[in-house]
């Protein structure tokens, strides 16, 4: 399914800005994201992407302009949003099983809830079953991979039906096997349902088939549109307001030559994990 261009905005920015001290993040950031939409966040450490899911998620108050969810402010807690936080593996040793962590999911913010009730259990091994962790679902989380830790924190993401999934980094510290394993589910999610998806990332390259558009931040300002708009040359210099080279190579893109010193954080391609566009 491709983004219906007609149909009313899942998610709005409207005049949106951000900052902390005198630094700004963002300003004058307009932004309509349709559903089934796929939106990657670029750009270097420190550029305000953690920052931006936190003000979908009613987190983080904007300094000025508005987000709207489907055309009402957002507020904390909202079940329509789906959010895969930014998160290490989880150690051996913590007391939970994989179907716990989907469950948490499922049941929300109301703790207390019998977790062994029916028609948690039954909807639990929906989603597991959804992200491919049946075979594992009674596993010891700690003792699972990252890659396998992760579709189980996708099935949380989606336990509550999501309109709108957030991702944060989520293919962080996964193998390229596991990478492409996790943003495919993430993909499907969203043909199948229609669900837009704004994904945080550093490397674009394991979903830059399945992008549509690209929001990159970078010295205190943003640029939007889609990947051949935003990735190129000319664009990215300007924006960092210092020459960088965006390079190609097969269907990869290599953003080179952003200063290690930049005043807004440094850049994420490290040469020795060989990875792309930041
Ligand atoms: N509550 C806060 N108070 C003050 N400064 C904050 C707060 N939250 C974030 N910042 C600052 O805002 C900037 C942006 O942080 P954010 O986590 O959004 O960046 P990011 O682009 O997600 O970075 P990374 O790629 O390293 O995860 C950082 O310099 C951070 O220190």
């Amino acid at each position: 399914m491709t983004p219906d261009s007609a149909a009313a905005p899942v998610l709005s920015f409207a005049d949106a800005s951000l900052g902390f001290g005198s630094r700004i993040l963002w300003r004058g950031l307009d932004l309509n994201i349709r559903p089934g939409e796929f939106l990657a966040v670029l750009g270097p450490n420190g550029s305000g992407k953690t920052s931006l899911l936190k003000t979908i998620l009613g987190q983080q108050k904007l300094d000025s302009g508005s987000v709207t969810l489907a055309g009402a402010a957002v507020r904390h807690g909202d079940r329509r949003i789906g959010y895969i936080p930014q998160q290490k593996l989880i150690p051996a040793g913590v007391p939970l099983r994989g179907r716990d962590l989907v469950a948490l999911g499922v049941n929300g913010h109301r703790f207390g809830v019998p977790l062994a009730s029916r028609a948690v259990r039954r909807r639990v091994d929906e989603l597991l079953a959804d992200v491919g962790a049946t075979a594992y679902g009674d596993q010891p989380v700690g003792e699972l991979s990252g890659g396998e830790q992760q579709r189980l924190r996708v099935g949380q993401a989606l336990a509550g039906d999501p309109v709108l999934l957030l991702c944060d980094e989520p293919l962080l510290s996964l193998d390229l096997q596991h990478q492409r394993g996790v943003s495919e589910l993430i993909d499907r999610r969203r043909r199948e349902h229609n669900t837009a998806v704004v994904f945080v990332t550093h490397d674009v390259n394991p979903v830059l088939g399945m992008v549509d558009r690209i929001l990159y931040l970078a010295a205190g300002q943003f640029r939007e549109g889609t990947p051949a708009e935003v990735l190129r040359s000319d664009v990215l210099s300007e924006l960092y307001g210092t020459p960088v080279e965006v390079l190609r190579s097969g269907e990869r893109v290599f953003v080179a030559g952003v200063p290690d010193g930049h005043a807004e954080g440094h850049h994420h391609a490290d040469p020795h994990r060989g990875e792309g566009a930041s």
